[in-house]
């Protein structure tokens, strides 16, 4: 055996330049290592030496090339721990599939992450070929090449190394015993270090829980949660009191075993009523159930009398005070869309005040309505005011509310305010941005005290109204500029949603257009041309901009298909310029300098009131550094006719340059100034 020479025989290319570094790092030039991979190709046959292989069912693979007297040694690797947080903070009972090269390597994967102790999520091992399966996460070491399309985000925690027990039985087999001291130091260091690290991203883990589940508590209703497996992920105290039943008794069991009501169970788990009165220990409760793959929230709140929740909201829809979207009619496939719409969703079951910015008609309001519809207040009132469309004084008493005889014009008996007709619910102040200083002031009292003081009135009355802003201006900049209060902003903005401008999530385009469509006429289609221009444009206007284009179109399709020529003018004509505007990138430095030229003399001779011909410009060129004959000049002039930067008149009208090539002519120099 040659004492100083180890082969390393690996599956996959990457694997093996992964190893091999270790071991060259470790080992230094102590021992000659020479790797190979599967992937790569063997050698006909390996000369003396162990052979390491990164995994047991690489054997087989081996044997033809090896003689019996070769000694196989295999790798035992180890997880870098420092790349695993993201699972732990996965919620309860998410799936995770496990990729690997082959199927054995993921599910020793498994078996190491289990072993980890993580063991709240449901690890798959990934099968070449299977093409339908259900994932939270995909988690790879190092082989995400082999994982199947699949929107669920990627993980790829790294090449898995080699652990201390085979380091420590090379160092023996090479006898560097005098390593071992070294090495065993290094590999303690390494073990503690990992262990603390995987200690603190379980607590980081458990922080965010426990924080979840402060919010969870500090709601005023009970709530609920059920894994996709059944068992009950959260108990909060309001349950504790309504079903007088302890949360560590309840908490981890199966809903089945709960102990809780079997009506109450089998609404929960499979019913498809929004909601249902039940009567538990003697006092109605409204439960509410609403179901996201798989995982149920059941909130519970309440009510002396079920007719009580009727004839309110019946009220309430008479003042149109009641909202109207839920989260499952937020349409949206994107992964940002998702992202904001999973947040949204656990800010909802919160009291707090949530602040949502998006570009104008991405659909803020929307998403104030499904909050709303999402939180413990929805059998209370949604009050929706657009700050920006009332006086600073109107807004007042709009807002606040006043007392008889507060000006004239005003009501006899006094107004109540929108925060007091929001009592119980949801007052949604749109374009927040806009507010004046005054009220920017007796907002934050609001928000401070929980009261508010009628227009003329001397007595506070106590409001329990829930606040969701929008805005679409940036509020840290108004603020920096001290035309917004930083502390309303940050009474406001406790949590913030941020929903993606429709240029962000093209994707989201045709499942938005079909939605529409179908919402309007249900037999009329659309060419996929038409599709295809929606996709191309860049929607300033977002969701709304679409709706609306929608609309037109079909109002003058023939009712059958929505064909190019139904699209509203603006579209193809900002879109053709935008083809234009592209044009300077693809010409050469000299066609952009040639253009400038001529355009820029040209643009000089109409504002002197001369004509510019072709003549004129060629002649004026043989002064500077491009020099063009007339016919050059000629095949640029029809250049920028054919692209309307020109327009070409004879004899003394002469060329012209248009609005469009004044802009060409901008933007070539400003490219040419990159230059
Ligand atoms: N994701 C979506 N799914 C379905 N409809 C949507 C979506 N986003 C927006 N819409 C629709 O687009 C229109 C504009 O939405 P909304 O009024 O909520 O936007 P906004 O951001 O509040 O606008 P503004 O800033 O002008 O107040 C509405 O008709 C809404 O129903």
């Amino acid at each position: 055996m040659n004492p100083d020479k180890l082969f390393l025989v690996t599956g996959t290319e990457q694997t093996r330049k992964a190893l091999h570094g270790q071991l060259l790092e470790l080992f230094n030039e102590l021992i000659s290592i020479e790797s190979f991979s599967i992937d790569e190709g063997l050698p006909d046959t390996f000369a003396e030496g162990p052979i390491l292989i990164s995994s047991p069912d690489l054997k087989k693979e081996l044997e033809p090339f090896v003689t019996c007297d070769s000694e196989i040694l295999e790798a035992i690797r180890t997880i870098n721990v420092e790349k695993l947080e993201t699972l732990l903070l996965l919620p309860e009972g998410s799936k995770v599939l496990v990729v690997s090269d082959t199927l054995e390597s993921a599910a020793e994967l498994i078996h190491q992450l289990i072993e980890l102790g993580i063991q709240h999520v449901e690890f798959v091992p990934f099968k070449k070929g299977e093409t339908t399966f259900d994932a939270d996460l995909i988690l790879s070491p190092g082989e995400m090449i082999h994982a199947p399309i699949h929107s669920a985000p990627k993980l790829d925690i790294g090449v898995r190394l080699i652990g201390s027990p085979t380091i420590q039985e090379l160092a023996n087999r090479f006898e560097l015993s005098y390593l071992n001291s070294i090495l065993t130091e290094r590999q303690m260091k390494h073990a503690v270090s990992q262990q603390r690290l995987l200690t603190e991203a379980k607590t980081s883990a458990l922080a965010a829980e426990k924080n979840l589940r402060l919010v969870v508590d500090h709601v005023s209703e009970g709530v609920i949660g059920v894994s996709a497996s059944g068992v009950i992920t959260a108990f909060n105290s309001v349950c504790e009191s309504i079903f007088q039943l302890d949360r560590a008794d309840v908490a981890g069991k199966a809903i089945q075993l709960s102990g809780l009501d079997q009506d109450v169970i089998s609404y929960i788990v499979t019913g498809i009523e929004p909601f249902q009165l039940f009567s538990i220990n003697g006092m109605e409760a409204a439960i509410y159930r609403n179901e996201t793959n798989g995982i149920i929230t059941a909130t519970i709140s309440r009510v002396s009398k079920a007719s009580e929740i009727n004839s309110a909201a019946a009220e309430w829809a008479k003042k149109g005070f009641t909202a109207k979207y839920t989260f499952d009619q937020i349409i949206g496939s994107h992964l940002s869309m998702l992202d904001t719409i999973g947040t949204a969703k656990k800010l909802a079951l919160s009291e707090l005040p949530v602040l949502i910015e998006g570009e104008t008609g991405t659909g803020k309001e929307l998403f104030a309505q499904a909050i709303h519809n999402g939180s413990g207040r929805r059998s209370g009132p949604f009050v929706a005011v657009n700050c920006s469309a009332l006086s600073a004084s109107l807004f007042e008493s709009e807002l606040f509310g006043y007392e008889a005889g507060a000006f004239t014009g005003a009501q006899k008996g006094g107004k109540k305010g929108l925060f007091e007709q929001a009592n119980g619910g949801t007052l949604f102040l749109d374009e927040i941005g806009d507010i004046s200083g005054d009220l920017q002031a007796s907002l934050l009292r609001v928000l401070q005290e929980k009261e508010i003081r009628r227009v003329s009135g001397t007595q506070n009355i106590a409001v329990d109204v829930r606040i969701v802003a929008a805005t679409n201006m940036n509020l840290r900049e108004k603020m920096a500029d001290g035309d917004f209060r930083a502390d309303l902003f940050y009474r406001l903005n406790v949590f913030s949603i941020q929903i993606p401008p429709l240029r962000e999530r093209k994707s989201d385009i045709p499942i938005l257009a079909e939605e529409f469509l179908k919402r309007n006429r249900a037999v009329t289609r659309m060419d996929s041309k038409v599709m295809d221009m929606l996709m191309k444009e860049e929607w300033e206007g977002n969701v709304r901009e679409l709706k609306n284009s929608i609309d037109y179109m079909l109002a003058v399709s023939d009712g059958k298909t929505i064909q190019l020529h139904d699209l509203p003018g603006k579209t193809v004509k900002k879109q053709k310029k935008k083809e234009k505007e592209a044009a300077p990138l693809q010409l050469t430095l000299m066609d952009k300098q040639e253009f400038v030229f001529i355009l820029e003399t040209i643009r000089i001779s109409n504002e002197n009131g001369e004509p510019a011909s072709r003549r004129i410009i060629s002649e004026i060129s043989k002064a500077g550094s491009h020099p063009l004959t007339a016919q050059q000049v000629r095949h640029r002039l029809d250049f920028l006719e054919k692209h309307s930067y020109v327009t070409k008149g004879r004899g003394r009208a002469g060329t012209k340059i248009t609005l469009e090539g004044m802009d060409f002519l901008h933007s070539l120099k400003s490219h040419l100034g990159n230059h």
